[in-house]
């Protein structure tokens, strides 16, 4: 387990806010940040189911401060299984739970399976990480393996999937369930079908800021890579962003923005 802490220098906040959850926000629906760590040819990761390190030290503590910044971090259920991630802020300025995101983990057919020695888990039960919630439509496995999460403050969220493509959650049924546990804000960090079928139309309109950490390197082909699904005949031929601004962390770049709208 990671016992690493990483500090966020205030004068690189200001770049970054106009991208955070408004502070008094009064939307029903959380905000959504999309944000991710991409090589140069728009790779997450070597190839399913590798763990890559993209982000130098200051992009990741960046990305430390921004888990900070929501009340949630959601990922899909591969990336909790190959990452084993610890979904925890590390800044050394972190003084209680309460700063801590809550782990969402979309994992509609019950996949993932925790244990006590997950790391997400493990932080939980120490107190340096909030509770999983487990999004499912699965009520079977998840009865057997409720009683882990629940110790250590996670849960289930029951959610049926729609009627589209390979019995995904909606985007907007999964917004609404967390606005109902009253969340606020939350990060979506990946991998890439969870990013894809973000990106796609129409769901893609519920995405309010884009955080991405480009780093300098080729990870080549056959890795994980954020490439939506193509647009509709009649729409525009391109998903863009506008209002952007490019900052650099070290030897990474981090690109924000919002998905211009047609
Ligand atoms: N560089 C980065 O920032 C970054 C971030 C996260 C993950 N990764 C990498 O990405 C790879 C995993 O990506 P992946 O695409 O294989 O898997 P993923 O993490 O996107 O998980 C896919 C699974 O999540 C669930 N899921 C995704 N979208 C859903 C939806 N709309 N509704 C319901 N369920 C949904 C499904 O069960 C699906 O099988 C790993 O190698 C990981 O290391 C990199
Ligand atoms: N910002 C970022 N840079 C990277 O180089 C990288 N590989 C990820 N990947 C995101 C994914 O969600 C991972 O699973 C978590 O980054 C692991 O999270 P922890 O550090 O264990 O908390 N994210």
């Amino acid at each position: 387990m990671s016992r690493e802490t990483l500090s966020f220098p205030p004068t690189s906040i200001p770049p970054l806010s106009p991208y955070l959850p408004p502070p008094n926000p009064t939307s029903p629906k959380p905000h959504l940040t999309l944000t991710y760590a991409t090589s140069l040819d728009a790779s997450l990761s070597l190839a399913p189911g590798v763990r890559t390190t993209l982000s130098g030290p200051f992009s990741k503590a960046m990305t430390h401060y921004l888990r900070t910044r929501h009340d949630a971090i959601l990922i899909g259920c591969t990336t909790a299984t190959v990452d084993n991630p610890a979904l925890n802020s590390r800044l050394e300025s972190i003084t209680s739970l309460d700063q801590q995101p809550r782990p969402v983990i979309l994992d509609p057919k019950g996949r993932w399976e925790f244990t006590e020695d997950s790391q997400v888990i493990r932080l939980a039960a120490e107190f340096k990480g909030k509770g999983p919630w487990v999004v499912t439509t699965r009520g079977k496995e998840a009865e057997e393996r409720a009683g882990l999460l629940e110790r250590v403050g996670g849960k289930y969220l029951f959610l049926e999937t729609g009627e589209g493509e390979k019995g995904r959650f909606e985007w907007g049924d999964v917004l609404r369930v967390l606005g109902k546990e009253g969340l606020k804000s939350v990060m979506v960090e990946g991998g890439g079908e969870v990013i894809n079928s973000l990106l796609a139309e129409p769901e893609n309109r519920l995405v309010d800021s884009v955080i991405v950490t480009i780093a300098p390197t080729w990870l080549g082909q056959g890795g994980v890579v954020v490439s939506p699904p193509p647009r509709r005949e009649g729409g525009p031929p391109q998903l863009r962003l506008g209002d952007v601004s490019w900052q650099p962390h070290g030897e990474d770049v981090v690109l924000c923005g919002r998905i211009l709208r047609s």
